[in-house]
């Protein structure tokens, strides 16, 4: 699938050479601030047409063109659109082809799966396995499993990736969902239709529905989750009784200001579509937006910044209280899914049991970890490790495992901070379904089930 040999962008420069740019570019990239905004930006002065989105002649011989993330007509606090003025319309490109063949099961894909099953058992993964040399951020995406159906866009798909080149000469779009992309290891350069944005281990980056980008490195190499959503987009949880400030700071979002590729040579652009990857190669970069103004933006959130609260009497809180983003569904309050982080807090709890309680849930919990360990399970090799993830689906029963219980039972109840991980957690409002892939692959952890062997029954009735 790559358009250039490796180690080149097809020009002749050198794998190290975009990594170096990207490094330099990436230092200090300047942000637009808020979240939902009625963003505006030009990369070049007056061409950003005031007063009418659509003159009848562009500013600087631009293109207009909308771009939609919400039908036309959805009340106006749900309503995304953006206006783009582009060196090219969208609209003047060649025929996309399949990139795989009908019968083939890609390593990306989305709900419904071809070979996906529905297992309540509690399932855990550790890191996925090194890339292959030479494997960018495209070819690099693994899917996990979903629920709902891309093309009914409702539901969505659980993805990892891990890559070692840059993106070269290539863009992608999804227009199955939105992409939450939660880099575990190493930074990533986002070139965007909407200019630049840099996401590094801490930071999350959601790229919206239907826009084009190419992923640079910024290290090494790069490996990391995406929560990729079907239906509703990703908003601000409301805060109810806890008022007008806390949890993700509308304030702390970043949206790339205008840059613009003016590049005449080949382009391959990948679209996903309903599940499957197509292809088409362009004369030109499609990155080409000079001006852009709307809500349909691409965002940055750096974890750290989340406003973690908590209880300060007694009991384990649920952990909805440390919802970052959440994807609504028709019904209030039930998430298609919601985008949960477990950051560094202090915990004071009185007469409690601290770590997560033993539970089963109605929703579907997929965890990831991005640094460290997590307060519910013991972590090391072969457990709970960063770049790993677990599944505890539809009324599965999970919790503390033994060691954590046993612990936290003992402890002392001093103040304590949890300062030692970030861990996150995607979750559904259906169970997911795990593809073939998953199921079969070699980092599954046969035995999860064993982190709950030897609770010993401790009843006496008298
Ligand atoms: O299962 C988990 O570890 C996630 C989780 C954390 C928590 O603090 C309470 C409930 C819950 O599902
Ligand atoms: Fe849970």
């Amino acid at each position: 699938m790559r358009s250039s040999a490796p180690g080149t962008n097809g020009t002749g420069t050198t794998e190290q050479a975009v990594r170096e740019q990207a490094r330099t570019t990436a230092e200090a990239l300047p942000h637009l601030h808020g979240f939902g905004n009625e963003h505006s930006s030009e990369a070049v002065p007056g061409a950003l047409p005031l007063g009418r989105n659509s003159p009848q002649r562009a500013p600087l011989g631009l293109y207009a063109e909308q771009l939609s993330g919400s039908a036309f007509t959805e009340p106006r606090a749900r309503n995304r659109r953006s206006w783009l003025y582009r060196i090219r319309p969208s609209a003047a490109h060649p025929r996309f082809e399949p990139v795989h063949g009908e019968t083939e099961i890609p390593a990306l894909t989305s709900a419904p799966f071809a070979d996906a099953v529905l297992d309540p058992n509690r399932l855990r993964w550790g890191a996925l396995p090194e890339p292959a040399a030479g494997t960018d951020f495209l070819d690099g995406l693994w899917t996990l499993g979903g629920n709902g159906d891309a093309a009914q866009r409702c539901g969505m798909t659980i993805h990892l990736y891990a890559a070692d080149v840059s993106m070269t000469d290539r863009v992608f779009s999804d227009a199955d969902g939105e992409l939450l992309i939660v880099p575990q290891r190493g930074g990533l350069l986002l070139r965007t239709e909407f200019g630049l944005l840099r996401a590094a281990p801490g930071e999350v980056a959601l790229v919206p529905r239907g826009v084009r980008f190419r992923v640079e490195l910024l290290d090494q190499d790069a490996r990391g989750y995406i929560c990729e959503n079907h239906g509703q987009p990703f908003v601000l949880p409301d805060l109810g009784p806890i008022g007008a400030n806390g949890l993700a700071n509308a304030r702390d979002f970043r949206a790339p200001v205008a840059a613009y590729e003016d590049v005449e040579r080949p382009v391959e652009v990948v679209n996903k579509f309903c599940g499957r990857l197509w292809r088409a190669v362009y004369g030109h970069s499609p990155l080409d937006v000079v001006a852009w103004h709307g809500n349909h933006v691409p965002y940055v959130y750096d974890l750290r910044r989340f406003n973690v609260l908590g209880s300060i009497s007694y009991d384990h809180p649920d952990p909805s209280i440390f919802t970052v983003l959440t994807a609504p569904s028709d019904t209030p309050g039930l998430a298609g899914v919601d985008f949960v982080v477990f950051a560094p807090r202090w915990l004071v709890g009185e007469d409690t049991f601290r770590p997560p309680y033993f539970h089963r849930n109605v929703m579907s919990e997929y965890m990831g970890l991005i640094e460290g360990a997590y307060d519910a399970k013991a972590g090391g090799e072969g457990g709970f490790v960063p770049g790993g993830g677990s599944l505890h689906n539809m009324m599965s029963a999970h919790g503390p495992d033994r060691e954590t219980f046993e612990r936290a039972s003992a402890a002392e109840l001093a103040p304590q901070k949890i300062d030692d991980g970030l861990a996150f957690m995607f979750e559904t409002r259906w169970p997911v379904a795990v593809t073939r892939q998953a199921r079969q692959a070699a980092h599954l952890q046969p035995d999860y089930d064993r982190v709950w062997q030897g609770l010993e029954r401790h009843f006496a009735a008298d």
